[in-house]
């Protein structure tokens, strides 16, 4: 953390790596206005591996997106950190994303000409860094990629792509990672191995991450769920499993909610 002042969350006293204040974001097309985020507030600790979950459309996304400063918010305010993101210009939110912030995506989004630990330490050599050996070490340990650092892309298995994909968002020590739907395009067994390596990371590292899955068995491994509906919160589910959240989500209207058994991938 490169924080030297923790920023604290009001009810709980607990040291925060991102939060929502009363943020609202409305889409206009045509004539028609979406409210995508409509008040959200949330504190998400350090060191929490959060999930966010809820019917399609609920405003996940665009709430990942006003949080890690990829989007602008209409009103109220967001934290990463210390710093308030709210007011920042376009030159220090790109700092900002590349220094204090994680990305893993549903595609791998890896550069197919650099091998494994070029693309891990991309990132760090852009913003003119020096990898910390000793933890870049550690993060490779943990992939458990060692033996294929000089692989290319197209030589690794889309779990093993995954995974460098999860060693560069870890490798730059970042407040937070953003984490879009990661195990998406895997197999439910390369899912598990993603899943339980972020877990570990958190468990290990406590390092901060936030997951926004449709699946309840990746849910299953966060500390805790945040669920959306209609752009709010409407719930929270602390040490989650698989079946409660999947009954959780049955509880969303029937047109919505997802009615997979759980471990299937797919949209809600
Ligand atoms: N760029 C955009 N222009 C117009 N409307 C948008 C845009 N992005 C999102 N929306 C609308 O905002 C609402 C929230 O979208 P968002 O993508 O955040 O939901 P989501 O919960 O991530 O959905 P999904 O699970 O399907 O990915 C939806 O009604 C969506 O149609």
């Amino acid at each position: 953390m490169k924080n030297s002042t923790a920023v604290l969350a009001e009810e709980t006293g607990e040291p925060v790596a991102a939060r929502a204040e009363n943020i609202s974001k409305r889409y206009s097309t045509g004539d028609t206005a979406v409210a995508a985020l409509d008040g959200v507030s949330l504190n998400i600790p350090r060191g929490q591996f959060a999930g966010i979950m809820g019917p399609s459309g609920s405003g996940k996304s665009t709430l990942m997106h006003c949080m890690a400063g990829l989007d602008s918010v209409d009103s109220g305010r967001v934290f990463v950190g210390d710093q308030d993101v709210t007011d920042l210009n376009e030159k220090q939110l790109t700092r900002l994303r590349r220094d204090r912030i994680g990305f893993i995506f549903q595609s791998f989004n890896l550069l197919p000409t650099l091998t494994a630990l070029e693309n891990i330490v991309l990132p760090i050599r852009l913003a003119g860094r020096t990898p910390d050996q000793d933890w870049l070490d550690s993060v490779i340990e943990t992939t458990g990629l060692r033996e294929r650092l000089d692989h290319r892309p197209n030589q690794l298995s889309g779990g093993q792509q995954q995974r460098v994909a999860c060693a560069r968002a870890l490798a730059g020590k970042p407040d937070v990672i953003f984490a879009d739907e990661p195990t998406g395009n895997l197999d439910s067994r390369s899912g598990a191995e993603v899943l339980g390596f972020l877990q570990k990371s958190v468990r290990q590292t406590g390092q901060t991450i936030v997951m926004v899955t449709h699946d309840p068995v990746a849910a299953a491994y966060t500390d805790h769920v945040i669920f959306l509906s209609d752009g709010r919160v409407v719930d929270r589910m602390p040490e989650p499993t698989a079946e409660k959240v999947l009954e959780r989500l049955k509880r969303f209207e029937p047109a919505r909610a997802s009615g997979r058994a759980p471990g299937e991938q797919g949209r809600i």
